[in-house]
């Protein structure tokens, strides 16, 4: 691709890396709060295959709520489409990612896949499903980074586990309205352990590619999943992906996206490449700070967006 370079990568890096002490490390998973604050990596693999990046790239870190993305992904290839969205919605909530008001006033049903409420609707379907989601997911991610060595972080898990007052309180609830099969306690060890997977960008760029290439993840003969699903998680991803910043973050950046507390974010542009940038202090909403930055930067450098 014309331009894209690792100088151009290590440029960015640079440039946003005058923001870090402006955010701040996630300190509600007091596991998270221990990790260096001063990191910045980014990753970008492009459909011919070849990786660039810059700073941190092969530091690994918690993935946290990017691995919704791929548990929806998940969900999506073990049942009816109508099954899954009869269970949550597909809008934007404008709502913190682990809010519970809405989920009140709308009877149980989350807005959509990427906040909490519904991430723990789509592991109470998996948990029907699949005999151990948590490794059913590891199975796919392995698969698509090309990278066994990937593992689990017990100590953040539990220590997630540990403080999971909010979340538990939001199946509960979710229960209550009948929109939650499964024991909560068992749902939330799997919804944690899938958070607390830890990887580096390099990785995480590669595991998105089948979003940048109609489904088939580059570099694999076969199809992970339809264009037209890669087209509505893309869908899902660009207008709930980060939260209540998903109209800014859609405004500065211009591709979907997908951010966890950890302080990465995955990102693609469909039919040219799949991203990863990671610094874990974070704004207000929960997004990466630097890394909005350097995903915003990429886009501005490339001239490139989906709109
Ligand atoms: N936004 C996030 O990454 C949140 C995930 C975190 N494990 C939680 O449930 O609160």
């Amino acid at each position: 691709m014309k331009d894209l370079s690792n100088e151009m990568l290590q440029e960015i890096i640079s440039e946003v890396k005058p923001l870090i002490g402006k955010g701040k490390v996630a300190d509600y998973i007091p596991a998270l709060a221990q990790v260096n604050n001063n990191q910045l990596g980014i990753a970008v693999y492009t459909l011919d295959g070849r990786i660039y990046h810059a700073g941190d790239a092969s530091t690994a870190f918690s993935i946290q709520s990017i691995s919704k993305a791929l548990s929806l992904t998940l969900a999506l290839s073990v049942y009816e489409e109508q099954e899954v969205w009869s269970r949550v919605g597909k809008e934007p909530s404008g709502q913190a990612f682990n809010s519970l008001v809405q989920l009140e006033l709308e009877h149980g049903i989350p807005r959509n896949p990427f906040i909490n409420a519904g991430a723990l609707v789509i592991s109470d379907l998996l948990a029907d499903k699949l005999i151990t989601p948590r490794f059913s997911l590891m199975e796919l991610i392995r698969h698509l980074s090309h990278n066994p060595k990937i593992q689990f972080d017990k100590g953040v898990a539990r220590s997630e586990f540990k403080h999971s007052a909010r979340n538990s309180a939001i199946a509960y609830l979710m229960k209550d309205y009948d929109n939650f099969k499964n024991q909560v306690e068992t749902v939330l060890k799997d919804y944690f352990q899938a958070c607390s997977i830890k990887m580096n960008c390099i990785d995480l760029a590669k595991t998105f590619s089948f979003l940048a290439n109609r489904g088939t993840p580059v570099g694999h003969k076969e199809t992970l999943i339809s264009p037209k699903m890669s087209k509505q998680i893309n869908a899902l991803l660009a207008t709930c992906g980060l939260y209540d910043e998903a109209g800014d973050f859609a405004y500065r950046v211009g591709m979907p996206g997908k951010s966890g507390v950890g302080g990465g974010i995955i990102a693609v542009i469909p039919g040219e490449m799949s991203i990863c940038v990671w610094s874990p202090e974070l704004n207000e909403s929960g997004n990466s700070l630097a890394g909005i930055a350097a995903l915003e930067l990429l886009t501005n450098k490339l001239s490139r967006s989906i709109f």
